[in-house]
């Protein structure tokens, strides 16, 4: 049992659609080995766990059922209103060694994981202390894996908010970028091969994840469950195009052998406005994700910033360029990070372009000829680039691509 000192370990599962939450989440409770666990579930109604392993079913009403305790020590519980609240009152009424939650239909992981990580100000229950985040946990479909990518439900103009609303292929990148463990499920669908490359993808992707292949859920819980891998800060700098972008070279990864590329494009003058749109509205269907901020001809106001997961991909002003900063501020840039100023240019700045793409079967060096041909010419550096026609948003990152069915 926990005592009441220690901080209870905290797995977060979540997955897209379909993927094996669920059936994960079975194997859990149902396994052969005596484990106190708690596991947090949206809806009750999925979780059908044989009956041989509920311990006092018959206490249950069928309407009224919050809590199944298992013969192997682990209890279910129904998450109904808000989960901080929830896992208060579970902290209060029970003992256990593990809290899973399944994120999915609360919210996304990476909210979830600050509620943990820091607590939430408004809330009447604080779980710093009694909870701990212990593992960020990734279901993904080996089945759907490439579709996971190409969900063809990519925005158009009209649909965008500010800010737009999330694609599928976003929230999975999400999932893949933000994790400890990522469970490649339904591996009986797939041969070896197919699985090798995924990895290889995923590895890129998120090189700090560990990888398991599961059938069915079947992972074994101690990989899981208090494995101690979370770490916030590095979970937030871990994703590969961040990898790319702040050590700028590959790392010794079974990725190339798999036809998997990850690099990086930079460039110090800026791209055609109406060049680079095109071409970003037409990068191969391999480049599984691209990333970072670019120079737009005419507009030296903004870094805009590329951001593309899957067949969605967005292109818009983004963040800013501390040239465009009064110097005290920029002062304060360098003094944090001198590397800046070794790249600084005397007429522009820090203005330039730093694209990651990572993807398989996709040829780089035509990409990177191709990205070359969008960088304005000696010739263009002297035009009226303002006369330039801008096919970028005033003001944010818009829906460049659409899937093309
Ligand atoms: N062949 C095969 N089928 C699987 C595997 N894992 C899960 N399934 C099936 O896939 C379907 C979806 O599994 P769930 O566990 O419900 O997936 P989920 O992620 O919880 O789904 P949602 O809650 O709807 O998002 C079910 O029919 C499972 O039986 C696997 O490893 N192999």
């Amino acid at each position: 049992m926990a005592s009441s000192n220690t901080p209870i370990p905290v797995t977060i599962l979540s997955g897209s659609l379909g993927a094996g939450k669920t059936t994960t989440l079975n194997h859990v409770l149902t396994t052969e080995q005596e484990l106190n666990a708690a596991v947090l579930v949206n809806d009750m109604g999925e979780v059908n766990v044989d009956a041989e392993f509920v311990e006092r079913e018959s206490e249950l009403s069928q309407s009224d059922e919050e809590i199944i305790e298992m013969s192997n020590g682990c209890i279910c519980c129904r998450l109904r209103g808000d989960m901080l609240d929830e896992v208060g009152r579970l902290a209060d009424q029970r003992d256990f060694d593990y809290l899973l939650v399944e994120s999915s239909g609360i919210s996304e992981p990476i909210p979830v994981a600050q509620t943990f990580a820091r607590g939430f100000e408004d809330a009447e229950f604080d779980p710093t202390g009694v909870y701990e985040l212990d593992t960020m946990v990734s279901v993904v479909d080996a089945h759907s894996f490439w579709q996971g990518f190409d969900s063809g439900q990519a925005l158009t103009d009209d649909d965008i908010e500010p800010q737009g609303n999330r694609v599928p292929e976003e929230a999975l990148m999400d999932q893949i970028e933000f994790c400890d463990v990522l469970l490649l499920n339904k591996c009986d669908l797939v041969p070896d091969e197919e699985l090798d490359e995924m990895e290889a993808v995923l590895q890129a992707l998120q090189p700090r994840a560990k990888i398991l292949r599961t059938k069915h859920g079947a992972v074994d819980p101690t990989e899981i469950l208090a494995t101690g891998r979370f770490d916030f800060d590095e979970a937030s700098q871990s994703a590969g195009w961040k990898r790319e972008l702040q050590h700028g070279h590959h790392h010794e990864s079974a990725a190339d052998e798999h036809g998997v590329t990850s690099f990086i494009f930079d460039a110090d003058r800026p791209f055609h406005p109406e060049r680079i749109a095109r071409l970003f509205a037409d990068l191969p269907d391999g480049v599984v994700r691209a990333k970072g901020f670019f120079w737009s001809a005419g507009r030296e106001d903004v870094a805009m910033g590329l951001d593309k997961a899957g067949q969605s991909v967005r292109a818009g002003p983004k963040g800013t360029w501390l040239a465009t900063l009064p110097e005290a501020e920029q002062e304060r840039y360098f003094a944090a990070r001198p590397g800046i100023k070794e790249d600084w240019d005397d007429q522009w700045g820090d203005r330039g372009t730093e694209l990651v793409f990572i993807g398989r079967e996709f040829d780089q060096e035509t990409l990177t000829d191709r990205l070359d041909d969008c960088v304005l010419s000696e010739a263009e550096m002297d035009e009226d680039w303002d006369a330039y026609p801008d096919p970028f948003s005033p003001d944010d990152q818009r829906e460049l691509a659409l899937a093309d069915d």
